[in-house]
C-alpha cells in the first residue's frame, strides 16, 4: 500500500499559541479521507502545512514520500489544491486563468491546450471558457479552481472547505465530481464542517478540535468505538445521549426502564459521536 501523507507529531504555534497539537496521521493512496472539525479546529492550517504554503513549527510531513519543508518542489508537483478563499483571478477568462497556471507549472504546448480543454469539459465550463471568471456563480468559480488544481496533474488533490456558501443543489454537484476523481485513483483530502459531506464522501475520517486530532477511523469504526446504538432520554428542557455499544443492548435498556416516557432508541450517528466528543454541536 502506498502511503500518500504522513504526519507525524506534527505541532504548530502562531505567536506561542497552539493552533496544531501533536497531529500525527497516515492517508493511503486512493483514499478519500475528510477532516471534521468546527471553526478554529486547526483543519486550515493542517492544509497549508501539507500544501508546503506554512511550515510546521514541529515534526514531520511527507506527501507521497516527499517532505514538505526540505523538498518542497517534489512535494509541490504530487499536490494539488483548492483553498477555501476562492483564488482565481476575476478579470481574466476561464481560459486565461488555466493557461496562466498551466504555465506557472511550466506544462508545455501542445498537451498544455488539450489538458486544459479535458478539465474545462470535465467540470462543465468549456462553454464558458471566454467568460470573465468574475461573472461566474460560486459553484462555477469552486470548479474551475478544481480544474486548474488538477492541471499538473498531482496524485493528491485537497480540498478546504469545498462546499462552504453553496447552494445544496450545487453542492451535490461538487460532491459527485470529488467522487468522480476519487474513484478514478485521486487521492483526496477534504475539511469540512458539514456532518452530512463526510458522511457521504468519505471513507475514512479524522474528528480534530482546539487543534487535536480527537478521533480516526471510518464511520463504522467510530460507531463501534463510541457505540453504535444510542438512548435519547428528554430530561426537563433538554436531551441527553447515552451510547451503548450496540442498538440491542439500547433496547433492552429502555425495556427495562419503568417509566419509558420521553425516551427512545436509535442507532448513533457522527453527529451523536461528534457531540459526545466535543460536547457541542457544529455551526
Ligand atoms: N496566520 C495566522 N496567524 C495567527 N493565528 C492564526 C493564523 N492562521 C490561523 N490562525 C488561528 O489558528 C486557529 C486555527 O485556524 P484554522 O483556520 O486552521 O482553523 P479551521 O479549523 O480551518 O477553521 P475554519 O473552518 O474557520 O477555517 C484559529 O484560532 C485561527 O485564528
Amino acid at each position: 500500500m502506498t502511503v500518500a501523507v504522513h504526519l507525524e507529531n506534527v505541532h504548530k504555534t502562531y505567536n506561542n499559541i497552539p493552533v496544531v497539537n501533536d497531529l500525527s496521521f497516515t492517508i493511503n493512496a486512493g483514499d478519500m479521507f475528510g477532516l471534521l472539525g468546527p471553526n478554529g479546529a486547526g483543519k486550515s492550517t493542517t492544509i497549508r502545512m501539507l500544501t508546503t504554503l506554512t511550515k510546521p513549527s514541529q515534526g514531520q510531513i511527507e506527501v507521497f514520500g516527499y517532505d514538505v519543508v526540505s523538498q518542497p518542489i517534489l512535494a509541490k508537483q504530487c499536490l494539488g489544491v483548492v483553498l477555501q478563499a476562492i483564488s482565481v483571478d476575476g478579470d481574466l477568462t476561464v481560459w486565461e486563468n488555466m493557461e496562466l497556471h498551466a504555465r506557472l507549472h511550466h506544462i508545455a504546448n501542445p498537451g498544455r491546450q488539450r489538458l486544459i480543454d479535458q478539465w474545462l469539459e470535465y467540470v462543465e465550463l468549456a462553454p464558458r471558457r471566454n467568460s470573465l471568471v468574475k461573472t461566474l456563480s460560486g459553484g462555477m468559480k469552486r470548479r474551475l479552481q478544481i480544474a486548474r488544481a488538477l492541471l499538473h496533474q498531482p496524485q493528491i488533490l485537497f480540498l478546504d472547505e469545498p462546499t462552504v456558501g453553496l447552494d445544496p443543489q450545487t453542492r451535490r454537484r461538487l460532491w459527485e465530481i470529488i467522487r468522480d476523481l476519487n474513484k478514478q485513483g485521486m487521492t483526496m483530502l477534504l475539511t469540512t464542517h458539514y456532518m452530512d459531506e463526510v458522511e457521504y464522501l468519505c471513507d475514512r475520517i479524522g474528528i480534530m478540535d482546539g487543534g487535536k486530532l480527537i478521533s480516526l477511523g471510518t464511520l463504522q469504526e467510530l460507531r463501534s468505538t463510541h457505540g453504535e446504538g444510542l438512548v435519547v432520554k428528554q430530561v426537563g428542557e433538554r436531551w441527553e445521549y447515552v451510547f451503548f455499544p450496540t442498538l440491542e443492548d439500547a433496547n433492552s435498556y429502555l425495556n427495562q426502564q419503568e417509566n419509558k416516557t420521553g425516551m427512545m432508541v436509535r442507532p448513533s450517528n457522527l453527529e451523536d459521536i461528534f457531540v459526545e466528543l466535543t460536547g457541542r454541536k457544529l455551526d
